[in-house]
């Protein structure tokens, strides 16, 4: 830990709890928060709203470098908006979901991003005493020297079961569409196996609370390892 800040970086696929557990996990250790996905769900959603094609990588890259995104980091109530507009219901509408891979996969967009979400990591454990981030590349690219670094997976089976109860819709209905966005966003970026020194935490048989406590003592190996060094 670095003069008493506390960095989390949390990645995993689709569906697993990253975002609902690291906002609990945020909550009790009394730190901010970061969704990294939201950022590149905004970046999309602007895109879009300015009328640009996906497809157009010079145009989206520039579109990322000049986004005026505000991230909330409070995990009580981490609101996305972009010049003044409060944009959370609109970035996690099915229509984004399904366009948003076009965006994460243009590597400019991911240089970017990369260096805001690694400035704001920065800035909310300065803030707060502690951060955790989280996404797809966090634990690999953004915050590779994080104090805490966690993959959180869970069966295909699974993470379609919790998505389908969250959105009241068919399974099959939200299959097609995890594992199609998780095979594009694996071609530029590790979260389907753990990189080196990254814990490896299995949501499949655990509740919510077991695994908010699975990720929270995962946290607490990290740091002793650390700080018996
Ligand atoms: N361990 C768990 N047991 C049961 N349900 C869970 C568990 N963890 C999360 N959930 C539920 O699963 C759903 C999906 O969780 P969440 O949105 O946090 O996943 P995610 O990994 O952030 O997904 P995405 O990357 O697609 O945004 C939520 O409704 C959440 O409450
Ligand atoms: N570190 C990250 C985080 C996210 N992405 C891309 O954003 C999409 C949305 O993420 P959610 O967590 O809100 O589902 C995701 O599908 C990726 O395309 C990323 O590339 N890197």
């Amino acid at each position: 830990m670095t003069e008493g800040r506390l960095i989390v970086a949390i990645d995993g696929p689709s569906g697993t709890g990253k975002s609902s557990v690291s906002k609990e996990v945020a909550r009790r250790l009394g730190v901010g928060y970061l969704d990294t996905g939201a950022m590149y769900r905004a970046v999309a959603w602007w895109a879009q709203h300015q009328g640009i094609d996906l497809t157009d990588q010079v145009a989206v890259a520039h579109a990322a470098e000049t986004i005026p995104l505000v991230m909330g980091t409070n995990p009580d109530d981490p609101r996305v908006s972009v010049d003044d507009i409060p944009i959370d219901q609109q970035i996690r509408t099915s229509e984004i979901s399904e366009v948003v891979s076009a965006v994460a996969t243009n590597l400019a967009v991911r240089s970017t991003m990369k260096k805001r979400q690694r400035q704001l990591i920065n800035q909310i454990a300065e803030a707060t005493g502690g951060v955790v981030a989280e996404g797809r590349d966090i634990t690999t690219v953004v915050a590779p020297f994080a104090d805490a670094r966690i993959l959180m997976t869970a069966s295909e089976e699974v993470r379609m079961g919790r998505r389908s109860k969250e959105l009241a819709v068919d399974a099959e209905a939200t299959r097609a569409q995890i594992v199609e966005r998780d095979a594009k966003d694996s071609t530029v970026a590790q979260f389907l196996t753990a990189a080196d020194g990254v814990i490896t935490i299995d949501t499949s048989d655990l509740d919510f609370e077991e695994s908010v406590a699975a990720v929270l003592g995962a946290i607490e190996a990290s740091t002793s390892a650390i700080a018996g060094h």
